[in-house]
């Protein structure tokens, strides 16, 4: 059977086209290239390019593709921006997301695993998030993935769609320096940029009720994110019409912005550059882990790589992409 990759040429949907590949599944990689980029995309792997507000071309596509499920990718990210344009955010991410359902209810294609994240748990006040925690989203970005997840399971309890909702904590590194990301919008690019213009990296806010006052975080390897597409796809093959799962994506283990920054310093050889600690970014949540027992039994998937693997990884990216 044909999967359907949105978003493929992206930094976390090439991974899941890398993983899928891997896996024996047949992948088309369907995108806008607003901001991936056709190199991302092996060569034996076709490539539509288009918009998922487009249901005449994602319809055409389906049917030229034989497609039988879709991962659903594409989507606008950045939580800041989105609070400056939240009409556009709400327009790619939950009509674009509205338009792929049609198209797939009109097609006939019924399996859908879709990109969510932990900004639908908004500022958690619990030790460890399960699915159950209450989802209070802070910004737009976090409505528009809550508002997806509760499309596709009113879509799944009408229409049969069988489908997957992955809740993505804080994603980094890279299986290859080529599939690296492009942006420096989290922390660890954000402080290798400080170190590439020889300035100290900054630590937002060290008053936080942690135990070293900066922000507690759950790190995942990009790679373990994408084998959990290819488990929820498999999964979704055996469901029974109406299947509706929500599920964590993380290690289930804290990072403090601290310790990041130390090992960042540590992998990148650049000790001598002391953080600064700065003011709170507006919005951040003191601490975000995941409980991911509830994907392990469901899926049998746990992550396999560490902190190391994502610094090291994230760092040869860099450097691969500049010089
Ligand atoms: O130079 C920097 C950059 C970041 N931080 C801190 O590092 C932590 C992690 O920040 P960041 O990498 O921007 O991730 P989050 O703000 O946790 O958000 C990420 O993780 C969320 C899921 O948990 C997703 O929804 C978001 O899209 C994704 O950007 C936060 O406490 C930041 O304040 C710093 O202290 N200094």
């Amino acid at each position: 059977m044909n999967w359907l990759v949105t978003g493929g040429a992206g930094y976390i949907g090439a991974h899941v086209v890398r993983a899928m590949t891997e896996g024996g599944e047949h992948v088309v990689v369907y995108d806008d290239l607003s901001t991936g980029a056709a190199d991302r995309v092996p060569a034996d792997v076709p490539l539509v390019v288009g918009s998922v507000l487009d249901q005449e071309l994602l319809e055409r596509t389906f049917r030229d593709h034989d497609i039988a499920g879709v991962v659903h990718i594409a989507a606008k990210k950045q939580v800041g921006e989105s609070v400056e344009r939240p009409l556009y955010y709400y327009r790619e991410n939950v009509t674009g997301l509205q338009t792929l359902l049609e198209a797939m209810t009109a097609v006939g294609v019924d399996r859908l695993v879709f990109s969510s994240s932990a900004a639908v748990y908004g500022m958690p006040d619990v030790d460890l998030v399960t699915e159950d925690t209450p989802c209070v989203p802070m910004s737009p970005y976090g409505e528009t993935k809550l508002v997806g997840e509760w499309l596709i399971a009113a879509a799944a309890r009408a229409h049969g769609l069988k489908a997957a909702a992955l809740r993505y904590f804080n994603v980094a590194g890279a299986a290859t320096p080529e599939l690296s990301d492009s942006g420096a919008f989290n922390l660890i690019p954000m402080v290798f940029e400080r170190l590439e213009a020889g300035e100290a990296p900054r630590i937002f806010g060290d008053d936080y009720a942690t135990p070293d006052g900066t922000c507690v975080r759950d790190y995942i390897h990009v790679a373990d994110i994408a084998s959990a597409h290819l488990a929820a796809a498999r999964r979704l093959a055996e469901a029974p019409a109406g299947t509706s799962l929500t599920l964590n994506i993380g290690r289930g283990e804290g990072s403090s912005v601290r310790q990041m920054v130390d090992r960042i310093l540590k992998v990148t050889g650049r000790e001598d550059l002391a953080p600064e600690v700065t003011a709170r970014r507006p919005g951040d949540p003191a601490r975000v882990v995941a409980s991911a027992d509830r994907i392990h039994a469901e899926l049998g998937w746990s992550a396999r790589h560490d902190l190391d693997d994502m610094i090291e990884s994230a760092w040869l990216g860099w450097r691969h992409r500049h010089g």
